[in-house]
């Protein structure tokens, strides 16, 4: 399995294929070609200072009569943790905030409307450890927890809808934790929070002690720039879960992740694609990058986590090293064509500039909500989770 050696496939293909049989290949793989934006050199040189990856594309859609190009930008932040796992956990958050700033500055001059951050943002990756302490205490407020606070003022400073998936704590119902996406209107408003509905439980890769499956359905938020929902992590698997989104009438679902190579990386690029041709709406797919490893040690860990009775807990080294988490972030139209990735080693901005007329012009010549047969599929799904039901097979 590729670790951090392998820096992306459009990369390994542009260095190895001639430039005709290149857009060939390029034309099956990505589709019809989007146009590389032309970002400002301001924001190319802040993003080198900074170290991470900058990158911009534009989907166009044919112009109409009757209604103006709806364009948007939407930017996916792909980003390593800063500090060591065991370093205090304010501290992190701390350094996560002051990256993100950074990052959100450059995204604004390119003119961003939408940023997303990548899942669970201002933590490491710790959900498979089954740790408690210290990783609980990443949690907080959704509504006005610091980080819910910290983009509510990018928002304002950029006229920028946030979207903010972290592990939210929710003190008015027990204390619960639920893997949640805050959006936050460009107005700097807390419009709403939207919930993880699968959890996976994939061999080590079980987060199933962390959170409960999300309880709020399908929101659909209605920004300035246009219809959004987050369909977080794991429940890109589960095509139903777009499709609610999409039916509540969704234009982009972000899929904000924290997935590695050794378990998705060859599904990673169909997905998100996939979702975005079967429901008529954009994707956009970030991945984190790097590799979140717990503390080292007993003994050299100053956060060290501790049962309720104080007693050391025990370690799942096995949980502990999940593998490399590979970036590779990109965005998808309902016509098919996607953008490039990110870099699968580097920290990353995608700048990707929607017209959002699109979907509705694929709809009319695809037609898949004309053809879908929901009423069909509701009737018969109704019966098959009964129970008593009796999967229809036909012997001779
Ligand atoms: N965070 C998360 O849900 N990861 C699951 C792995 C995957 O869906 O590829």
């Amino acid at each position: 399995m590729a670790g951090s050696g392998f820096e992306s496939l459009e990369r390994c293909l542009e260095k190895h294929l001639p430039l005709a049989e290149l857009q060939e290949v390029k034309r099956v793989l990505y589709g019809k070609e989007t146009r590389k934006l032309d970002l400002p050199s301001a924001a190319l040189e802040a993003a080198s200072r900074e170290d991470f990856e900058l990158q911009g594309y534009a989907f166009e859609a044919a112009a109409e009569q009757q209604r103006r190009p709806r364009t948007v930008r939407v930017g996916l932040v792909q980003n390593r943790t800063p500090l060591p796992a065991d370093t205090p956990v304010v501290k992190q958050v701390t350094a996560l905030h002051r990256r993100m700033e950074a990052v959100v500055e450059v995204a604004a001059v390119c003119g961003v409307n939408i940023i997303c951050f990548q899942e669970a943002w201002t933590m490491p990756f710790a959900f498979c450890t089954r740790e408690k302490l210290p990783w609980t205490e990443f949690a907080e407020s959704a509504e006005d927890g610091p980080t819910t606070k910290f983009c509510q003022e990018l928002a304002r400073k950029h006229g920028m809808v946030v979207v903010s998936p972290i592990l939210e704590r929710d003190s008015a119902h027990g204390d619960v934790l639920w893997n949640t996406a805050v959006v936050i209107s460009s107005s700097g408003a807390v419009l709403g929070k939207t919930r993880k509905n699968h959890i996976p439980r994939v061999g080590d890769f079980n987060e199933s002690t962390y959170y409960m499956e999300g309880n709020l359905g399908h929101p659909v938020f209605q920004t300035r720039f246009g219809r959004i929902a987050v369909n977080i992590c794991y429940g890109r698997h589960h095509p139903l879960n777009w499709l609610m989104y999409s039916l509540n009438g969704a234009e982009i679902i972000f899929n904000p992740s924290a997935t590695i190579g050794a378990l998705s990386e060859s599904l990673w690029p169909i997905e998100a694609r996939n979702a975005a041709i079967a429901n008529h709406c954009f994707t956009c797919a970030i991945n984190r990058v790097g590799q979140d490893r717990g503390p080292a040690g007993p003994g050299r860990r100053p956060h060290a986590p501790c049962t309720p009775s104080g007693q050391p807990a025990p370690r799942f080294t096995a949980h502990r090293d999940f593998g490399h988490f590979y970036g590779s972030s990109y965005v998808a139209a309902p016509d098919g064509s996607r953008t490039p990735g990110l870099s699968r080693t580097r920290d990353g901005v995608l700048v990707a500039e929607l017209d959002l007329n699109l979907c509705r012009q694929v709809n009319d010549i695809w037609g898949f909500k004309m053809t879908g047969r929901y009423e069909m599929y509701a009737r018969e799904l109704a019966e098959a989770v009964k129970p008593d039901y009796t999967p229809k097979i036909v012997t001779e």
